[in-house]
This record gives C-alpha cells, sequence and structure tokens, in this order.
C-alpha cells in the first residue's frame, strides 16, 4: 500500500502537530511538521504531499478571532497551496482540528458552493457559555460523503476550545449542508445518541452549536474540519473510563479517522 505524506501545518501558537503527526504516522502514513513560513520560503514543498492537516493550538494568539491570521496568511502568500489540496485533481485530503477547523472555516473552504445570505454562509463564534470549554463529548455520524468518517458511527473524543459555535447564516445554508452530508459529525446524547438537529443542552452540546454540528466537510468528502480532536484518542488508555473496562479495545476512537485516510490512497 502506498504510505501517504502528510503536511502538518504549524504556525506560532500551534500545539497539537506532534501528536496530530504521530496519530498520521500510527496510522501507516508518513507525517512530517513544517512550519508556514518555510512553506511561503519554498511553496514547491507542498509537492511532497498527499494530505495537508491543520491541526490545534492557539495560532498566532487567537488575535482577531481564533484561526484568522493563520487564514488570512494563507490567503494571501499560499493560495496556490489550498487550492492544490482543496481542489487540484481531487487526489488529496485535508484535514483541520480545532484550531485548523477554524483556519478551513475562515478560508472559506467548508462552506464552499453554499448560498450566502451574508458575507459567509457560516462561521464559528465564541461557546454559548463565553469561555474556554475542555471536556468529552459523544459524537454521531451523519450520513456522509467524508472520507475521514468511513464506517465510524459514533466517537468519544476530548473537545477543547473557547470559539467553537457552529452558526449558520441561514436555515436554508443548514438544509443545502445536511442535504449534501456536510454536517458529518454531530455532539449527541450519550453512547447510543441519535443525530439531532434540535440544539442539545451543555454540556451535550457544549458550545450551543447549530444542529449539535461538531464537524463539517466539503461536497466532495475529501476536506473535513472539526472542533473535537482526535488525535487524543488513538489509544484505549486514553480513555478517561479505561480502568473500568473490562476489556480494552484495540486503539481508540480517534484513530479510525486516521486509518481512513491512510487507507484512501490503498
Ligand atoms: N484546541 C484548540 O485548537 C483551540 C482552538 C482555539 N484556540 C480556541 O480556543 O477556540
Amino acid at each position: 500500500m502506498p504510505q501517504p505524506r502528510v503536511l502538518v501545518l504549524r504556525a506560532p501558537g500551534t500545539n497539537c502537530d506532534e501528536e496530530t503527526a504521530f496519530a498520521f504516522e500510527q496510522a501507516g502514513a508518513i507525517a512530517e511538521r513544517v512550519h508556514v513560513n518555510r512553506l511561503i520560503e519554498n511553496p514547491a514543498l507542498k509537492d511532497r504531499y498527499q494530505v495537508l492537516c491543520l491541526p490545534g493550538g492557539f495560532s498566532y494568539g487567537d488575535d482577531i478571532a481564533a484561526g484568522r491570521i493563520l487564514a488570512t496568511k494563507l490567503r494571501q502568500h499560499l493560495s496556490d497551496l489550498v487550492d492544490t489540496f482543496v481542489h487540484g485533481n481531487g487526489d488529496r485530503l485535508v484535514l483541520g482540528i480545532c484550531n485548523g477547523m477554524q483556519v478551513l472555516m475562515r478560508l472559506g473552504v467548508l462552506t464552499e458552493g453554499l448560498p450566502s445570505p451574508v458575507d459567509a454562509p457560516a462561521t464559528l463564534s465564541w461557546n454559548d457559555h463565553g469561555r474556554f470549554e475542555d471536556r468529552w463529548v459523544h459524537l454521531a455520524v451523519d450520513k456522509t460523503p467524508c472520507v475521514f468518517l468511513k464506517g465510524i458511527e459514533r466517537m468519544y473524543l476530548p473537545m477543547a476550545h473557547a470559539e467553537g459555535k457552529f452558526v449558520a447564516a441561514s436555515a436554508e445554508v443548514l438544509e443545502t449542508m445536511q442535504g449534501e452530508g456536510r454536517l458529518a459529525l454531530r455532539y449527541a446524547d450519550g453512547e447510543q445518541g441519535a443525530i439531532d438537529n434540535n440544539v442539545l443542552p451543555f454540556p451535550l452540546n457544549p458550545n450551543g452549536a447549530d444542529a449539535n454540528i461538531a464537524g463539517v466537510c466539503d461536497a466532495t468528502g475529501r476536506v473535513f474540519g472539526l472542533m473535537p480532536h482526535p488525535e487524543r484518542h488513538i489509544e484505549a488508555t486514553q480513555h478517561p473510563f479505561w480502568t473500568r473496562r473490562s476489556e480494552q479495545p484495540e486503539f481508540g476512537d480517534g484513530m479510525a479517522m486516521f486509518k481512513n485516510a491512510v487507507d484512501w490512497f490503498a
């Protein structure tokens, strides 16, 4: 099986790049952490990679708005790189985790092709309670073309963010996204929780996101952004109650996402 090469993009304030690269490597990929300034110096570096991953953290200190500055830098200096991974020949993948999803949202690649009643079809806003929130959440996968979520029904993952509330500009945006399978990942009520479009109470929905949205993809399913952290649950012993389980699964819930990415290139 060809080993895909993953570009894990770093910027000042990124803090999940090591774990994310490790998760991809455990899944069978070759992952390299590359600083955004190295790519600006040498844009041709991008041609080494099949997957672009924007990891979590506080890029540029979350100044102005989380993800805003890195997104602007990418748009100004590396639009060709973004275009190659997002569109290109349709043979590459893009994953944004937490701050990475924030960057993808600010770039507009996760809401491409949607009706836009105001300046953007959707955005990420501050959590309803106005604070940084760090907790484990139950997630359910909706019917979706998302490559990363193939075969996954549920996950239990940590979330850790302040600006993670997905807000759509209109009901039409949400309907279109759901129709295209783009509302891929939702906060759910416990392990058996189903997809629910009615906003679940805190802490089930930790930020008040519309339709309990935790992750969205583009229309092709190759570009995916999620607020929870799959790279923080790739081993069974990272589960908060692992010592109380009689049997351990082979991997933590997040691992399947990284394996799906690797398998897509097989
Ligand atoms: N874990 C993260 O990537 C945090 C994202 C961002 N800094 C926020 O607080 O919203």
